[in-house]
């Protein structure tokens, strides 16, 4: 039986257009065995002419956005793939996208456009841990995969998915677990929405949460978000972070938490504080597993506190910032919270 991609005819591939930001994907060493290296360095069209293999899945095209390592990704970049990707997909020229990226913040991008993005079309991340010019680069496979996804009509309508290591995460639930392993995305929560081997792609499940065409957010129009800033709790947590960043001007707070998002009594007074004055006080925790409850060990109803329920503190961030775009009450946020 010949399978569902050999019956294609050449002209009904699927076109997938590739969004480009940088990272260790397109990343340069000296030498091929160098633990040394630059990201950002290899424009998406070498990418693209580097993997042949790939035509055979998609009318391959490749857009420059950004050539940043990861770290350096900001929300004016965020944003202009956003609006990229919504006048591509609305156009239906195109099939799917792919963003390249590097992976310390890779969540961060797929989650914001998971909120930001108005479409069911595949939108799939994908990077590299080791750099393009590496022994056994992972990049050009992990490309490969990704255009095999954004390329599939079955992966339509699962919201924005990272492809990495063979397998498919959801931006809900991806997070980075090792500093420079090729295995190093998990999705702790809710479990991997699929695998994908040599471009054949298998699915275990859709995201439990709102996402894309579902999404209420918009950023049509915005040109900033308002500061959230993520405090990271520790024993003996010096209270007055707190009040440095209501001093800067944060309007909203996520607080890294030690265990069930906890935090001391001298933080916990100073953000009550805060919350009175209407900064939202979100909790979330340092653990990378787990979710954070309301009321467990901290007062939230009384406090006036949200809890981050499955988002990681970088995750609870974007949520919160898009969150107070608008005029929205505190129960109002948490449902936020529970439904994204
Ligand atoms: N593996 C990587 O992509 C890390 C490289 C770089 N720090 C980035 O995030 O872009």
């Amino acid at each position: 039986m010949p399978t569902r991609k050999e019956k294609r005819l050449p002209d009904h591939r699927p076109r997938v257009m590739i969004l480009a930001t940088g990272g260790t994907i397109a990343g340069s060493a000296a030498s091929a065995a160098q633990s040394s290296y630059a990201p950002g360095q290899v424009g998406v069209d070498a990418m693209i002419e580097a993997l042949p293999g790939m035509r055979s899945l998609a009318r391959v095209r490749g857009e420059q956005v950004a050539s940043v390592g990861s770290q350096d990704m900001t929300f004016a970049i965020m944003r202009r793939l956003a609006g990229r990707i919504n006048t591509l997909l609305a156009s239906d020229e195109i099939n799917g996208v792919v963003v390249t990226h590097g992976t310390d913040t890779m969540e961060e991008t797929a989650y914001f456009l998971n909120l930001t993005v108005h479409s069911k079309a595949p939108v799939v991340l994908t990077g590299a841990m080791r750099p393009f010019t590496a022994i056994s680069a992972d990049g050009p496979l992990n490309l490969y995969n990704a255009v095999a996804v954004a390329a599939d009509p079955e992966a339509a309508g699962r919201g924005t998915l990272a492809v990495m290591n063979d397998r498919i995460h959801s931006a809900h639930s991806l997070t980075k677990s090792n500093t420079t392993a090729v295995e190093t995305f998990i999705s702790p929560i809710n479990g991997l929405i699929g695998t994908v081997n040599y471009g054949r792609n298998e699915y275990f499940r859709h995201p439990f949460r709102r996402h894309t065409h579902q999404s209420e957010f918009s950023i049509d129009g915005v040109t900033d978000l308002p500061r959230v800033d993520i405090l990271y709790a520790c024993a003996d947590m010096p209270a007055d972070l707190i009040d440095c960043s209501v001093e800067r001007g944060a309007k909203g707070i996520v607080v890294a938490g030690d265990g069930n998002g906890n935090m001391n009594a001298a933080t916990i007074e100073r953000a009550a504080q805060a919350a009175k004055k209407g900064v939202v006080i979100v909790r979330g925790s340092r653990v990378a597993t787990g979710t954070v409850g309301r009321n467990v060990e901290i007062d939230d109803d009384h406090l006036g506190f949200i809890a981050a329920d499955e988002l990681n503190p970088p995750k609870a961030r974007i949520l919160l910032m898009l969150a107070l775009l608008k005029n929205r009450t505190r129960r109002q946020i948490q449902k936020l919270f529970y439904t994204y």
